[in-house]
């Protein structure tokens, strides 16, 4: 679905979606527990899905009680083994799958792991090492993967660098075995608020994880810990809110609804980003702990007074897109002065934007997301090209966007 945005300012009130990062811990919590678990303000974004069909492949069991509501029935550490190994149908959520491998490496003794667009090009590289170690096999053909072999309690090294979902994936993994262990960066950690999010929903499940330290810090493990079954709201999404913070830095005057001013969500740090931006002058960011606030932010540095340099963003090459090139083609097609440096982005903030070009989504959400709020600012139309694809993490981004009184042509609602 293209769709056409003629300018305009939006404005009104809006909520954000429920946290997607929230939504697929919790889910996990849930189905690896014994019993019944209540999950209040849950949205079925394409990569929920996906998490939500990975557990039932585990055994556990899901029912949506109400538009918000999900009741799942936890499959307590238990997997019923069938004639095959599970198959784990991870969508394009590298979060799904990187979180699934260790668990079903843990409970089921291995799996089948598919997924679709970019999915299994996205780095994976610290698993098949770790697991080389571990006599755990890896066999990747195409769009699947195959891994066998059965987690056991060790020690586990990751490079902090890559992804915080290895770390997440085997925090939730290492204490479903029996034994003591410890995973321990081999650098400096890059998404760590990623990481407080996941000790917190396990806290919830009753899952205890400490940080110790030694000359570095590491997570210590004690094995054979049972998860148990929660209520738990989902509280709104941080890094989606900052599409709406970037919409009313261009102009717009969105009261944005629902946040938590203290959440475990480390995008909650648009706030302050939109503080700094507003102020004109050079600004450089460190965006190591913060990738997905990359695109609102550059949608902020392009119309402002003053250079932004956002720095250690190399992370950012492997998401749904190239999203240093990504963000940098979108921002080129509408006007913007931005350079692409290695693992770097450097804006040189204009009045204004022209706009009256395409924009190629590239199938990444939080692109089309971007080029969406900017389209506000430009002096003529943009058309984005590939618009559906925000229904990976906001499936009704572009009804909030018509809400707020978003002009768009060419939109196909579901
Ligand atoms: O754990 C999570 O929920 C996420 C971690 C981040 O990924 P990386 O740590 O792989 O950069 C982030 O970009 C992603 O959208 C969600
Ligand atoms: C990168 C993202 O998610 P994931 O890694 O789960 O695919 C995202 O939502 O921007």
């Amino acid at each position: 679905m293209d769709v056409t945005i003629v300018p305009n300012k939006l404005q009104g009130r809006v909520t954000p979606p429920p946290s997607k990062s929230q939504t697929h811990r919790v889910i996990l919590a849930a189905a690896l527990a014994r019993g019944r678990s209540r999950l209040e303000n849950v949205a079925i974004s394409q990569d929920i899905l996906a998490t939500l069909s990975c557990i039932g492949a585990l055994g556990a069991h899901w029912e949506r009680k109400g538009e918000r509501t999900l009741e799942v029935t936890g499959m307590g550490g238990i997997f019923q083994p069938g004639k095959e190994l599970p198959h784990f149908d991870c969508g394009e959520s590298g979060s799904t799958l990187r979180f699934l491998i260790p668990i079903a490496l843990a409970v089921a003794g291995g799996g089948i792991f598919t997924g679709r667009g970019r999915l299994m090009e996205r780095p994976q590289e610290p698993y098949i090492h770790l697991f080389r170690e571990k006599g755990i096999s890896w066999n990747r053909e195409g769009d699947t993967l195959t891994v066998l072999g059965q987690l056991k309690a060790g020690d586990y090294e990751l490079p902090g660098n890559v992804s915080s979902q290895f770390f997440t994936g085997l925090l939730y993994a290492l204490p479903l075995v029996s034994g003591i262990s410890r995973i321990v960066p081999t650098t400096h950690i890059e998404g760590r608020d990623y990481l407080a999010m996941t000790l917190d929903t396990l806290a919830g499940a009753g899952v205890t994880v400490t940080e110790l330290h030694n000359t570095i810090k590491y997570f210590h493990i004690t094995g054979k810990t049972a998860y148990k079954a929660m209520d738990y709201t989902v509280e709104s999404d941080w890094s989606q809110a900052a599409f709406w913070y970037a919409a009313n830095f261009l102009g717009g005057q969105i009261t944005i609804q629902g946040l938590n001013p203290t959440s475990a969500q480390g995008d909650k740090a648009v706030a302050s980003f939109y503080w700094k931006l507003a102020r004109p002058g050079d600004v450089d960011l460190d965006m190591s702990q913060y990738p997905d606030l990359v695109p609102p932010l550059a949608a902020m540095a392009a119309v402002r007074k003053g250079t932004c340099r956002f720095n250690n963003a190399g992370r950012l090459r492997m998401k749904e897109s190239d999203r240093l090139n990504s963000v940098t083609a979108a921002l080129i097609a509408l006007g913007a002065d931005i350079r692409e440096g290695e693992d770097s982005l450097t804006i040189r903030g204009r009045d204004s934007l022209m706009g009256g070009e395409m924009v190629d989504s590239q199938n990444d959400h939080r692109i089309a997301m971007m080029a969406a709020v900017s389209a506000q600012t430009c002096q003529k139309p943009v058309t984005i090209l590939g618009a559906e694809c925000v229904n990976k993490s906001y499936p009704n981004f572009w009804e909030h966007f018509q809400v707020l009184g978003g002009n768009i042509h060419g939109l196909v609602l579901r």
